[in-house]
């Protein structure tokens, strides 16, 4: 029995992920909401054979309705990038619809788990944060930042040049943030253990930071990964889920550190210093964020990474937080 609610259902993530949830057999109600088009999406979705509720919810004055109850909120809402631009562009569109979806998840559903997918996660995930903070219901184990596609990335790319591995039992941790030079893949730690050249290593580590942008540019004005994020989504929710009925999975999300603060001794030791948010392995549980994973050990190549990952994270970060301080929430 579990509840999940996607704001920003009726977009080119919202859409598909909305199908794909709509397959899980473990959920049992799906509510969608979105500013436009929302109607038809649900209306759609909610003719598949599948046992779960489907409900549509359109417009700021339904959003109430759309949250109470829920267990699970997964926030794709905002704009999506075009050719030039980089994820924190889409901050001054993208920082002021997260704050209202994460007010209105304070005031409506406190306790739920939410997973924001709208850009630059790196930002949008610390303004949730301080909102939730403001208004006395923040809980640094339930919130999320979702980086799973970068994961799903690293795998599939080092199956571009390893033909012999396979891709989808492949696992690589993915640490630091959501964009750019802050995605640093540890290739070193990839299970099961891949050999790799000097050359092959910078090459995957630099098509996995900007994996995004390769979507961007084949779109060419159309907007940005939509379908491999819905799959990342929807993998994410399926561990979130699995967790929540006492199985033990681990999945690399960008979290606030104090989600586990003796966890996160060891990714501070790594590189992430004082920063309040970094991706991490995490192993997940019924409160969302059970324990952060360790990550045994790195290579002086990985620890330079995430020395440069992490001082602009911390631009970032305060970006974020500067910006809900500003708005007096
Ligand atoms: N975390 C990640 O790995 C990834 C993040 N993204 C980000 O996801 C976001 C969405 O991307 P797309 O679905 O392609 O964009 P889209 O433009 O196709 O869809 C966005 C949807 O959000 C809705 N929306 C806008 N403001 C809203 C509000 N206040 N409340 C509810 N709904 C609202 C729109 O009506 C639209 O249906 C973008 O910010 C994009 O950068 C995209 C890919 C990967
Ligand atoms: O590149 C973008 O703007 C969308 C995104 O976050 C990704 O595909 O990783």
């Amino acid at each position: 029995m579990v509840s999940v609610a996607i704001l920003g259902a009726a977009g080119g993530i919202g859409q598909p992920l909305s199908l794909l949830l709509k397959m899980n057999p473990h959920v049992t109600r799906l509510s969608l909401y979105d500013l436009v088009n929302v109607p038809g999406v649900a209306a759609d979705v909610s003719h598949i054979n599948t046992n779960s509720s489907v409900e549509s919810h359109l417009d700021k004055q339904n959003l109430g309705a759309a949250l109470a109850g829920i267990d699970i909120v997964i926030i794709p809402a905002g704009v999506p990038r075009k050719p030039g631009m980089t994820r924190d562009d889409l901050f001054n569109i993208n920082a002021g619809i997260v704050r209202t979806l994460a007010e209105a998840i304070a005031d409506h559903c406190p306790a739920a788990i939410i997973g924001v997918i709208s850009n630059p996660v790196n930002s949008t995930v610390p303004i949730a944060a301080e909102v939730l903070k403001a208004r006395g219901v923040y809980n640094p184990k339930r919130l999320f930042g979702i980086t799973s596609l970068d994961v799903v990335r690293a795998s599939r790319f080092v199956r571009d040049i390893k033909p012999s591995v396979d891709a989808a039992a492949l696992r690589i941790p993915v640490v630091g943030g959501h964009s750019g030079a802050t995605i640093v893949p540890l290739l070193s730690q990839a299970e099961p253990r891949v050999e790799f050249s000097q050359k092959e290593i910078e090459e995957l580590t630099h098509r996995i930071q900007f994996g995004g942008d390769e979507v961007v540019q084949a779109k060419a004005g159309a907007g940005s990964a939509t379908l491999s994020m819905a799959y990342a989504a929807a993998r994410f929710t399926e561990s979130l889920i699995r967790a929540i009925s006492g199985e033990d999975v681990v999945e690399p999300a960008f979290v606030s550190l104090d989600a586990d603060p003796r966890g996160a001794e060891n990714i501070r030791a790594l590189g992430a210093g004082s920063l309040e948010f970094f991706a991490v392995p995490v192993q997940l549980g019924r409160e969302g964020v059970k324990r952060i994973a360790p990550v045994p050990s790195i290579t002086p190549f990985e620890r330079k990474a995430i020395e440069v990952a992490s001082g602009e994270l911390q631009k970032n970060i305060s970006k974020g937080v500067s910006f809900t301080q500003k708005a007096k929430i």
